[in-house]
């Protein structure tokens, strides 16, 4: 089995349990889902709801206790070292809450750097593409520190989108960023998904970040419970609320759950 064309990302009835005996947590319990390529998706759900874990092993940044991960044609379940890394490297682009750029490194070495690390020749056509469409262009010599936190964060998109990866994993991109610099980034992460077909897939607790996406999965207990397609913020926030006051049936789906590994 692999992935299909147009599917970037899968997971197939994914389990992942952490710790064991008393202490064991089912951190997510029998995920299954594709994503589109060239979509913007959004995952959300309560806090321990399993929003990380699902991002974080179809990234190949954890290992599932049971099911598969593909990412493109790639099955990222029973990599090596080696394999993942690669994976990482080439496969997948990655934008975190807290930036992680180089200090010591201006704007453009920070963006070019994956390249750099994986002996790759910088296409100065797409570099220059991302880079005005960050709006980067004239901060290109500034190191992090000389640039605000949107604009740090806008060079993280930029370094994960420069060598076309299969998906674009981010983590609360907007959590450190004010409102305003936060719409430019979700902005931005639209606008590669639309014009430039790159797949991106964000974790976030933000109804109006969500909104951006054009696609939403709401996870609850480990399982994916719901889903909207293009959603307003207001959409995004009563399907939160929906999902704390349906006890009764997410109670049910995690009986299920826990009947098949307490
Ligand atoms: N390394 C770990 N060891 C043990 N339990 C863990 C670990 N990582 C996550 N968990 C547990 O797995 C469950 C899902 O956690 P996860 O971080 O994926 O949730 P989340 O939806 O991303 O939460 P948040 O919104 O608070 O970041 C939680 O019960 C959490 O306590």
């Amino acid at each position: 089995m692999s992935a299909s064309d147009g599917v970037a990302a899968r997971a197939v009835d994914v389990w992942k349990e952490y710790g064991s005996g008393d202490a064991a947590v089912t951190a997510l319990a029998g995920v299954s889902v594709e994503l589109e390529r060239s979509r913007f998706t959004a995952i959300m759900g309560p806090s321990g709801s399993g929003k990380s874990t699902l991002m974080h092993c179809l990234a190949g940044l954890d290992d599932v206790t049971r099911g598969e991960v593909w990412v493109g044609d790639t099955k990222v379940t029973g990599l090596r070292d080696k394999g993942l890394t690669e994976l990482r490297r080439d496969k997948v682009g990655f934008i975190f809450q807290q930036f992680n750029l180089l200090p010591t490194l201006t704007a453009e070495e920070n963006i070019t750097l994956p390249l750099a690390i994986g002996g790759k020749k910088v296409d100065q056509a797409w570099f220059d593409v991302v880079v005005d469409t960050v709006g980067l262009r004239d901060r290109l010599s500034h190191r992090p520190t000389q640039l605000s936190g949107g604009q740090q964060q806008r060079v993280a998109c930029a370094r994960a989108l420069v060598s076309r990866p299969d998906v674009v994993f981010a983590d609360e991109p907007t959590g450190n960023l004010d409102s305003q610099s936060g719409a430019e980034v979700l902005g931005f992460l639209q606008r590669s998904a639309r014009e430039f077909g790159q797949t991106i897939v964000m974790v976030t607790h933000d109804p109006n970040a969500a909104s951006y996406a054009d696609r939403v999965i709401f996870l609850k207990d480990g399982h994916i419970v719901r889903e909207l397609l293009s959603p307003s913020a207001d959409e995004v926030l009563e399907t939160m609320k929906h999902l704390d006051s349906v006890q009764v049936a997410g109670s049910q789906v995690v009986q299920h759950s826990g009947s098949s590994r307490v």
